[in-house]
This record gives structure tokens, C-alpha cells and sequence, in this order.
């Protein structure tokens, strides 16, 4: 656990799709916050999500408003439209350089699912990425703890402690099975919050 610096803000970055925003990434955000002690959550929808090409994704605007309407009550939480408002491919390195060049004291914890770490090598500069942020890394169902400690001790040899993973309650949910849930004609009560169910619902997406 880092100790709390005065000196810094630390902040939380919960980066993702939110092709819907769903109690999984809430969870984890909450549980970032409280665990590590961060001044606050920021939610960062991806512009263009430079990993899910297979797919076309929900215009950033509709993910966007339904990332506003999940978090709109908890003053632990923020949005930012940095990633939507920039060109191309919305990769972490560029967001982090940015965020560090506007506000000069605050620690950044980029906040994950295990699913992301695994495959962490992949990213856009991933070694001065992982360098320049702390990364918390929240269990996810369907992916081995084992393997993920694995993976979190040899990224710690080679570039210091960077990374801490962090316990959260087993959230079975994936945006893809609430999409494909929607499709179907099926509930998505109590797996997403009852705004975002709403926004959903009115606009027809999905
Ligand atoms: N249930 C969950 N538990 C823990 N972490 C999660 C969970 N769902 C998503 N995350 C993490 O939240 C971040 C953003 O995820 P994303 O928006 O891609 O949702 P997703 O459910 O993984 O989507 P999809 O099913 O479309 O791939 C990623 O780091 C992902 O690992
Ligand atoms: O920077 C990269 O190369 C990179 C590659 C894959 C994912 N990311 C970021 O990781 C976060 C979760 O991505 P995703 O695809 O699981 O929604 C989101 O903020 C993405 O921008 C970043």
C-alpha cells in the first residue's frame, strides 16, 4: 500500500468502454477509493476503446451519458470526457501524460479488472505506462487469481511495486452479457443501475 503523501492527490482512474456501465466497474471503482485511500474516482469513457475493434461500439456520447447517469450520486465519483474529446485510438499512456501535465501534484492509480492486466503487454507503451501510474488490479469472476498474482509478481521485478491488486465481492457481470441479455429481450435489473436501465430503455439501445 502506498502511504498517503499530503503533498499529492491521489486519484483514480476507472478507464473503460462502459458499452453499458454495469455494477462490476462501480464496485471496483468504490473499493478503489475506500481501499487506497484516493480523493476521488474519475471515470474516463474510451473515445475509440483501442482493444475492441472486433465490434462496433455504442456512439462515446450514449456511453458517456449513461457513465454520467451511474455516477451522477456519488460525490466519490467524477467523469471526464478527456478520452472522447481527443482524436484516435484512446490509448492510457497518452490519457496519464495528460492528466500529469494539467494537474502537477497528484499520484494517478489506474484501476482495472484482472482481464486487463493479463494482457497489459499489449498496450500502447506499456513499460513507460506502467512506470509512470500505479495500477490497481480488482479480481474479476472467470479469471484465475493464481495467475494473476503470477503476473503481478514478475511485472513488480521488473519495474518496482507499480501495481496492487484488490479483493472486491465476485461481480459476475460483463458488459457483454448485458448486452446480449438486452438483445434478448431479458432483465438487466439489479445488474445495472435502474438510470442507465432507464437511459437504455428510452433511447433503444441495444
Ligand atoms: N465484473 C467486473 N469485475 C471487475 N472488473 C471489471 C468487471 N467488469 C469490468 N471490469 C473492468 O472494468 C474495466 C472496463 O471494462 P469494460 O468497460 O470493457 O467492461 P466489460 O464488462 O469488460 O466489457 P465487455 O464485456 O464488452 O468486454 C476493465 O478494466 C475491466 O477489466
Ligand atoms: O493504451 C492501450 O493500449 C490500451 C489497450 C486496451 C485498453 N486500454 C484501456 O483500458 C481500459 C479498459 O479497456 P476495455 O477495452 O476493457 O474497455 C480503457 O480505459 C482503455 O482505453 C488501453
Amino acid at each position: 500500500m502506498i502511504q498517503k503523501d499530503n503533498r499529492y492527490k491521489k486519484i483514480g482512474i476507472m478507464g473503460g468502454t462502459f458499452d453499458p456501465i454495469h455494477y462490476g466497474h462501480l464496485i471496483a471503482s468504490k473499493w478503489a477509493k475506500e481501499n487506497f485511500e484516493l480523493d476521488k474516482v474519475i471515470f474516463i469513457p474510451a473515445g475509440v476503446p483501442p482493444h475492441k475493434k472486433e465490434r462496433e461500439v455504442l456512439s462515446a456520447e450514449h456511453r458517456y451519458f449513461m457513465t454520467l447517469l451511474a455516477t451522477i450520486d456519488e460525490p466519490d465519483f467524477d467523469v471526464s470526457t478527456i478520452e472522447i474529446d481527443r482524436q484516435g485510438p484512446s490509448y492510457t499512456i497518452d490519457t496519464i501524460k495528460e492528466l500529469q501535465a494539467y494537474y502537477k501534484d497528484i499520484q494517478i492509480f489506474f484501476i482495472t479488472g484482472a482481464d486487463a492486466i493479463l494482457e497489459i503487454h499489449t498496450w500502447r507503451n506499456y513499460e513507460e505506462l506502467i512506470k509512470s501510474c500505479y495500477f490497481i488490479v480488482a479480481t474479476r469472476e472467470g479469471y484465475d487469481t493464481k495467475e494473476l498474482y503470477k503476473r503481478i509478481e514478475k511485472l513488480d521485478q521488473k519495474f518496482g511495486k507499480r501495481i496492487f491488486h484488490m479483493k472486491i465481492p465476485p461481480v459476475g457481470i460483463s458488459s457483454t452479457e448485458l448486452r446480449n441479455r438486452i438483445q434478448q429481450g431479458k432483465t438487466v435489473k439489479y445488474l445495472i443501475p435502474p438510470m442507465v436501465e432507464e437511459y437504455i430503455k428510452k433511447k433503444h439501445l441495444y
